[in-house]
């Protein structure tokens, strides 16, 4: 049964002004906290990211996987994942924003780079609203995540292209977490992105003013589980090629992640994950592609990458 239900909408206009509407921003914190801890995911309105400049990107996505194989792994300096092995379900393009260059392959419309760096730079932006909203409305100094965050070197522009759906088949993605602090996701008009919760997959309605965003693991570990790390996957229509543009906000190889001290020893709670470092705990996960990938939790199992607890 598919259940008759819509993740919670937020406006996040007032956080753009730096005065006024008080009452904006307390209703906002007030809503972007219970959808953190009850679903890990959540819209937002009015985030001021051109929706002309989205559908730009969207376009120019088409265009670039309408190309041969051939022509798009004519793009150094990214990780373009191409068709062929037969299992794939959909190929992306990866945007690191650490990597300077991004060159042009025949086929790609023009302005590829400039239209890539304008989107992550208005990405970036609204990351930062956000860090400030997450910090606050877990109890966190508003700058928290901004100052722990402290570099953009991992985080990622990626667009997606899913293949229709077969007869047999209709997996996009599958079930999975991720990894960094937050994920924000633009989908197309073909929708197909699902969230878990309650034991049902509740697909998230797709909607040209709005993008999606879900915590991702990091933010669950800091908030030693208080801010929930959703599962969700991507399934595939029947008839259509489905489009989606992701931004990744990660944290650096180096960054140490383990509960805090304001959800463990200040409120008298154990922690519930050994501390990491986000690299190796993304090596794990490339490492574990066959298998779902693991969860933070998962780590204490793994000598080699846990922590001892003195
Ligand atoms: O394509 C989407 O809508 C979401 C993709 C996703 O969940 C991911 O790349 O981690
Ligand atoms: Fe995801």
């Amino acid at each position: 049964m598919i259940a008759s239900f819509d993740i919670p909408t937020i406006d996040v206009s007032p956080f753009y002004r730096s005065e006024g509407n008080e009452e904006g921003k307390k209703k906002a914190f007030e809503q972007m906290k219970e959808a953190c801890i009850n679903y890990g995911f959540f819209q937002i309105a009015n985030h001021e990211i051109p929706l002309e400049l989205l559908s730009r990107t969207m376009d120019m996505y088409k265009t670039f996987f309408a190309s041969s194989d051939e022509e798009k792994l004519l793009v150094p300096n990214n990780y373009f994942k191409s068709t062929q092995n037969p299992a794939e379900t959909y190929e992306h393009f990866v945007f690191r924003l650490s990597s300077s260059v991004v060159n042009v392959c025949p086929k790609n419309p023009p302005h590829f780079k400039e239209l890539l760096e304008e989107m992550a730079s208005h990405f970036k932006k609204l990351g930062v609203v956000l860090e400030g909203i997450i910090s606050e409305c877990v109890g966190l100094p508003p700058n928290f995540l901004t100052n722990y965050k402290n570099d953009e070197s991992r985080d990622t522009l990626i667009g997606l292209h899913y293949f229709p759906a077969t007869e047999n088949d209709n997996t996009g993605k599958t079930a999975h977490e991720d990894p960094g602090c937050f994920t924000v996701v633009y989908q197309d008009e073909i929708g197909g992105l699902e969230v878990h919760k309650d034991d049902q997959w509740i697909p998230i309605a797709p909607s040209k003013d709005k993008l999606v965003v879900n915590i991702g693991d990091v933010i669950q570990v800091l908030s030693n589980n208080r801010f929930k790390s959703a599962t969700h996957r991507v399934v595939r229509p029947r008839e259509a090629n489905r489009y989606s543009c992701t931004f990744f906000y990660n944290v650096q190889g180096d960054k140490w992640v383990e509960p805090l001290p304001q959800f463990t020893e200040e409120i008298g709670e154990s922690p519930k994950y050994r501390g990491f470092l986000f690299g190796e705990y993304m090596q794990l996960r490339i490492k574990n592609m066959t298998h779902p990938p693991a969860r933070p939790q998962d780590l204490i199992h793994i000598t080699h990458y846990s922590i001892s607890m003195s």
